[in-house]
């Protein structure tokens, strides 16, 4: 069987005006299926982070069309992109972007504190399934503040997951931390991916992270000139066929 779509980006153009027009992202089309760990790399200013933006629905300045879980981007109002991001998309950023003073728990609460579908103690019960997945339950009730990077960037998964997300949007998610911690992080995501078949993308510039991923999408000034399966990981693959 087919494996779900759940992100697709169809000749994504995006010039800024400044003053003069620059094109930075030049006819970018991708698909991200259900499941699959995918990294975004390619040098300083090729325009990840643009892409990045406009793949999170933060920027509905572009041409092209941007579908996520089936439904189409274009045309929606601020409202409706608000509740696209809380409903389907999972955000892990360098920058944790935590409340300091809210404890663990409820940090990873919060984004499911604004579905409706949900009651509170279902939403607590989730967190606590999912501090408990990261190794990280023993801090729920620490403040955020009290809390090294690693154990933040593990708290940061917790939230991104906590409404079930189509796709998880990551910006560097190992940019702050140790190799000890990276290594978690990307144990954390492959285990995601593999057994609980989210799809992730990611943008990073650590291609020991990339090279382990399923698929590497590499760009360079604005285009994407590989899409593929890294090396290492075809030959992981069939070592245990
Ligand atoms: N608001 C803006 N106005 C004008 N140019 C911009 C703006 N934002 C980004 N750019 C330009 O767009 C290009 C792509 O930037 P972007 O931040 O997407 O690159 P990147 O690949 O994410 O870089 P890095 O790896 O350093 O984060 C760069 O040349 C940058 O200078």
């Amino acid at each position: 069987m087919a494996a779900r779509n759940v992100l697709r980006a169809t000749h994504i153009s995006k010039s800024f005006h400044d003053p003069i027009n620059i094109p930075v992202l030049k006819n970018i089309s991708l698909t991200i299926d259900q499941g699959e760990f995918v990294s975004i790399t390619g040098k300083s200013g090729c325009g990840k982070s643009t892409l990045l933006y406009i793949l999170s629905t933060m920027d509905t300045d572009y041409e092209g069309e941007l579908v996520i879980d089936g439904s189409v981007m274009k045309g929606k109002t601020e409202r409706e992109l608000a509740r696209v991001r809380n409903e389907k998309i999972g955000f892990v950023f360098q920058f944790h972007y935590l409340l300091n003073e809210f404890t663990v728990l409820e940090n990873v609460m919060l984004p499911g504190l604004k579905l409706a579908s949900s009651s509170e103690e279902h939403i607590r019960a989730r967190a606590m399934e999912l501090l408990r997945l990261l190794d990280i339950h023993a801090t729920s009730s620490k403040k955020a503040r009290q809390l090294s990077g690693g154990e933040k960037q593990r708290v940061a998964i917790a939230r991104a997951l906590i409404n079930r997300p189509a796709i998880i949007l990551c910006d560097e998610p190992t940019g702050n931390l140790d190799k000890t911690n990276s290594e978690s992080v990307f144990n954390i995501f492959n285990q995601l991916t593999t057994e609980h078949h989210q799809a992730l993308l990611v943008v990073t510039h650590d291609q020991e992270f990339a090279k382990r991923t399923h698929r590497i999408i590499e760009m360079e000034d604005g285009r994407i000139v590989s899409s593929a399966t890294p090396p290492e990981k075809k030959s992981l693959d069939t070592a245990h066929l």
